[in-house]
């Protein structure tokens, strides 16, 4: 292909990623791969550039352009606009780039104002992993894959953007995990003990349980999620990691039923609610042309609605931990004040006074000053 065609390419496939954004549809990495299938005679460098500048354009733009042409204009400027054959036709008169910015407009106001320089945001995040405390020596582990030592979480290792670690020994036997050391820092929070009952309400795949049952093997998880394919995702997980969890499919909106057996049975909670995963934009920057302010809205109720679910479930005593991979004030600091002015049996305590920032009640990570995802996290106890 030659560069023009590539960059037509891209505009091809760009096209589909802003519907597919605007319409809740596939993310853009599948709708690359959808584009290659049917275009054989793309050969792998081609199939590279493409894709390349497919993602250097949605890192560019915050704001959902308005179509590809636009987009791929602003990423590589006029000259291979030139009209050849396969590649894009001429820019028109007042046809004009997108412009770059680093989140959508609408959303300035919301961002934590401890969120301070923006690069960060949405520089390629590394690949982090997890060791298995118990099973694998973090130290040599390092040694043997090249990697360095995570600055916060005593069980993280971190590799270059991009490193494929599917193939490895210690991931196929379980010794290590892929996850971001935000994540590795919010099980820190949690802070489980052998002998405890953790119920981990918003489970999904099971990222945080099986870190949880890594902290602490003689305690009882009960991974639960509303979304049966996420939930059983984990089983493999688990158990390639020797860890038992047990599932807990809740039935929307019958979750207060389905949870009726742990009420104030849990000496802790994590509510690891769902969010616009505002702190993973450097791993998905396409979720920046995803979010609208209808949406948000609704998350933060679900955000509410989810920990008064939590609540009831935690004995007295016993803690709730709140996450979200997010760093808008709404979706953090807020949604603990609101909480504690519905619940005031619960007060706040400081989960991981050496990292982070304050926010609120609890703590924010941000990729500019922990090098981590963007995380909120609190922890609340009950009183007894
Ligand atoms: C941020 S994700 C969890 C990620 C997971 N904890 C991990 O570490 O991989 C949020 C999860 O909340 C789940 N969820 C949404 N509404 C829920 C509800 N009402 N009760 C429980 N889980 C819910 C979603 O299905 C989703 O899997």
């Amino acid at each position: 292909m030659t560069p023009a065609a590539r960059v037509q390419a891209a505009i091809e496939i760009l096209d589909a990623v802003i519907a597919s954004a605007r319409d809740n549809g596939p993310p853009a990495d599948q709708l690359v791969r959808d584009y290659f299938r049917t275009r054989r005679y793309a050969g792998s460098k081609d199939r590279r550039a493409v894709r390349e500048h497919v993602f250097a354009a949605i890192r560019m733009l915050g704001e959902r352009p308005e179509n590809g042409r636009s987009a791929m204009l602003a990423l590589v400027g006029p000259d291979l606009f030139d009209g050849s054959p396969h590649g894009p036709s001429v820019v028109g008169e007042g046809e004009a780039p997108a412009i770059a910015s680093y989140v959508p407009a609408w959303i300035e106001s919301q961002l934590s104002p401890l969120l301070g320089e923006r690069d960060a945001l949405l520089e390629r995040a590394p690949l982090d992993l997890r060791v298995h405390a118990i099973k694998g020596d973090r130290e040599a582990l390092a040694d043997a894959l090249g990697a360095a030592l995570t600055s916060h979480s005593p069980w993280g290792l971190r590799l270059e953007p991009d490193t494929r670690i599917d193939d490895h020994p210690a991931y196929r036997s379980g010794v290590v995990e892929v996850q971001d050391e935000g994540s590795q820092l919010v099980a820190l929070a949690c802070a489980p003990a052998d002998g405890e009952t953790v119920l981990d309400l918003c489970a999904g795949a099971g990222g945080k349980s099986l870190a949880l049952a890594a902290m602490a093997p003689g305690a009882r998880i009960i991974a639960s999620d509303v979304n049966r394919q996420r939930l059983s995702q984990f089983a493999p997980r688990a158990e390639r990691a020797g860890a038992e969890i047990e599932a807990l499919l809740l039935d929307p909106p019958r979750e207060l039923e389905g949870l009726m057996d742990l009420h104030g049975q849990c000496d802790l909670v994590l509510v690891d609610a769902p969010c616009s995963g505002s702190g993973t934009w450097r791993r998905n920057p396409e979720g920046r042309w995803r979010l609208t302010p209808e949406r948000l809205d609704k998350l933060t109720e679900l955000q509410d609605r989810v920990l008064d679910l939590a609540a009831p479930c935690v004995s007295p005593g016993g803690r709730l931990v709140f996450a979200t991979c997010s760093i808008l004030t709404r979706e953090g600091a807020d949604r603990i004040d609101a909480f504690l002015s519905r619940h005031s049996d619960f007060v706040s305590e400081d989960a991981l006074p050496d990292v982070g920032r304050k926010a609120g009640q609890g703590r924010l990570l941000t990729p500019g000053h922990d090098g981590t995802d963007g995380f909120f996290v609190a922890r609340l106890r009950r009183s007894c």
